[in-house]
């Protein structure tokens, strides 16, 4: 299988994990902002998350230098249009990117100012390339949460018009979904499809409750679920699609290595996955890596691939029309 020229879905991309190295000493210069190096390498090495993080907090300390550039309407705009560039140009035909708007006010931009950024830079991709995309807005749980039905509000002008879908990022406690619920069902109520993290760091549990409490339609990896039937079952049964992310769960130690990720366990048993890059520079991964991954491990055959697509397709939060259009692409 010639791994670049497959057609690629991405469900799960954090565009803040997922920054050019150049781009940030660019934008950091720009802006006067005092980086530790000015050498694209070691900014790289600041950001990547090594193979021997501990766990997901240690994994998450890697955004801060992103972030901190990532503070005014042009470098959003910038970042979600290379984003989109670098996806395109491997042969990613859809791409929902997600971020925390909620990380992004430190100069004072509004939420609208910082939502419609992102959207504007990843329009310009879409008119220059042959690549379609959509944003989640996440919500980051170490933060206080009472800036979330503001962030929802935000979104709203921008609904299936760039913005599709609510999630929580962070990490992860155990029965985190009671503390969300009513932010959740605001978003559902104004119009958001909803996507949650749950289970990668924490228990099964955690993605029974993102499912029944939160009203998850998709899970951001998922993979607890493999110890705890009742969850199982829930994602079989409401056709819930798991967004895995293969290198990003060896890097957090959801699971010990590549080899004992359940996906193709699940796929066998008729769970929905997807694969997924979670964050292209933190993870140091593309999509083309992260499928050859998935093939290679699991000697996955073409068809499973396309199946994979498919499933991609379906559990995605396109329009009709682009899903039929994403169809195309699938033999
Ligand atoms: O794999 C992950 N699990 C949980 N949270 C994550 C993961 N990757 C990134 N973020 C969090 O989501 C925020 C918005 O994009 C990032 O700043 C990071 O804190
Ligand atoms: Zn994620």
């Amino acid at each position: 299988m010639n791994y670049f020229d497959l057609p690629k879905i991405d469900l799960h991309c954090h565009l803040d994990g997922s920054v050019r190295p150049q781009t940030v000493i660019d934008l950091a210069k720009q802006q006067n902002i005092t980086l530790p190096s000015y050498d694209v390498d070691e900014i790289n090495a600041l950001m990547v998350a090594p193979e021997t993080c501990p766990n997901l907090p240690e994994y998450l300390s890697r955004f801060d230098l992103p972030v901190s550039v990532m503070q005014t309407a042009e470098s959003l705009e910038r970042i979600s249009f290379e984003l989109f560039e670098d996806a395109a140009k491997e042969n990613v035909k859809y791409l929902e990117v997600r971020f925390a708007p909620q990380l992004h006010i430190q100069n004072g931009l509004t939420y609208e100012e910082i939502i419609a950024s992102a959207v504007k830079g990843m329009k310009k991709a879409e008119a220059l390339y042959d690549i379609r995309g959509n944003y989640i807005l996440s919500m980051v749980k170490f933060l206080p949460s009472d800036t979330i039905p503001q962030v929802i509000d935000a979104g709203v002008g921008l609904l299936n018009q760039g913005v599709v879908a609510f999630d929580l990022a962070g990490s992860e406690l155990d029965g985190f979904s009671h503390d969300y619920a009513t932010f959740a069902q605001d978003a559902k109520d104004k119009g958001y499809r909803v996507t949650i993290h749950a289970g990668e760091q924490g228990c099964g549990q955690n993605v029974y409750e993102a499912i029944s409490i939160l009203g998850a339609e998709r899970i951001g990896h998922g993979v607890a679920i493999k110890d705890h039937e009742q969850a199982y079952n829930l994602v079989k049964d409401e056709d819930v699609a798991l967004e895995t992310c293969p290198s990003s769960n060896v890097q957090t130690k959801a699971i010990p290595e590549l080899s004992q990720h359940p996906i193709k366990a699940f796929y066998k048993d008729g769970v929905p996955v997807t694969i997924n890059t979670d964050n292209r520079t933190v993870s140091n991964t593309t999509m083309t890596d992260e499928v050859r991954k998935v093939v290679e491990q699991f000697g996955l055959s073409e068809e499973d691939y396309y199946q994979i697509y498919q499933m991609s397709v379906k559990h995605s939060f396109a329009s009709d029309d682009v899903k039929q259009a994403l169809m195309q692409f699938a033999k």
